[in-house]
């Protein structure tokens, strides 16, 4: 089984007009899957990209619910406005993949998981292990949550394969980003890391300074990479450009283009 995360800034301009959707982009990843599935099981996550985040940063859903009525009743309307946005994101993802003959299958991912400070508390696998012992592609995404300590707070979709990777142990999971791969430094900057082992990881993140965040409510590439950490536990772990036709591809393959993490 192979899990894909399709990453905010792959179908979405996070910087563009709300909620804007390359639909050419997820049709070619959908294209791809195509080609190997039902060989391979899939399970496929995506990130918020320019639905999610803004709405979550508006209404300062990672800060939780206070005490004062007034302000935790705004964030409970933005904790279900955000989730109205990924749910909007996720149609058409479903939208793309079923055209291809791909039996892709909604799954909230504030409906499975419980988080704690963020971090998943627990999660409900058995209905993602049913789906795709019928032959399913569930798509989950980053979404928000019901939290332990805080009330609310946002869970992000690399989180979520973390502990996915840790209970299903996929034979790969494949991050497709912006980018080529993960850089040595920032992109155009440093140099494209094509193979790196986990026990690099924790010198790469001192060497980044784990400044990428950007606009990310979650996290950026630091977050990214602390997952990846974890995955590699369990998994071969990919990062790939998810923009660039084939790319997917050669990951699933094996022999593709793009940074590779092996435990
Ligand atoms: N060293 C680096 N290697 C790779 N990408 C980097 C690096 N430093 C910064 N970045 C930036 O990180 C971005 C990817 O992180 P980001 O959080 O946007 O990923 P995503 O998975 O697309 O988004 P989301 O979390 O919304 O799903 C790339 O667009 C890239 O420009
Ligand atoms: C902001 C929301 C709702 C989801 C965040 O998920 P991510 O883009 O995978 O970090």
């Amino acid at each position: 089984m192979i899990i894909v995360k399709v990453g905010g800034s792959v179908f979405s301009d996070k910087k563009g007009e709300p909620e804007n959707f390359d639909h050419e982009t997820v049709r070619n990843i959908a294209k791809e899957i195509a080609k190997f599935y039902p060989r391979e099981n899939f399970i496929v996550v995506h990130g918020g990209g320019s639905f999610g985040h803004p709405e979550a940063k508006k209404y300062g859903i990672r800060d939780g619910l206070p005490e004062d009525w007034e302000t935790a009743n705004f964030r409970r309307i933005g904790f279900t406005e955000t989730h109205q946005a990924m749910l909007r994101a996720n149609s058409e993802f479903i939208k793309a993949f079923v055209r291809e003959g791909l039996p892709a299958f909604s799954v909230s991912t504030s409906s499975v998981f419980i988080t704690e400070n963020g971090e998943v508390a627990y999660g409900d696998l058995e209905v993602v292990e049913r789906l795709l012992e019928l032959g399913f592609i569930p798509v989950l995404f980053g979404d928000v949550s019901i939290d332990l300590a805080k009330g609310i707070d946002i869970l992000s979709g690399d989180q979520i394969i973390t502990y996915l990777a840790k209970m299903l142990e996929p034979d790969k999971v494949i991050f497709l980003m912006d980018v080529d791969g993960i850089y040595d430094g920032k992109p155009g900057e440093g140099g494209l890391i094509q193979s790196l082992s986990r026990a690099e990881i924790g010198s790469l993140l001192e060497r980044l300074h784990c400044t990428a965040a950007g606009t990310d409510v979650t996290g950026g590439i630091c977050n990214k990479l602390e997952e990846a950490k974890k995955i590699a536990e369990h998994s071969e772990v990919w990062f790939v450009n998810g923009k660039v036709p084939g790319r997917l591809s050669g990951a699933i393959r094996g022999d593709g283009f793009g940074t590779r993490i092996k435990g």
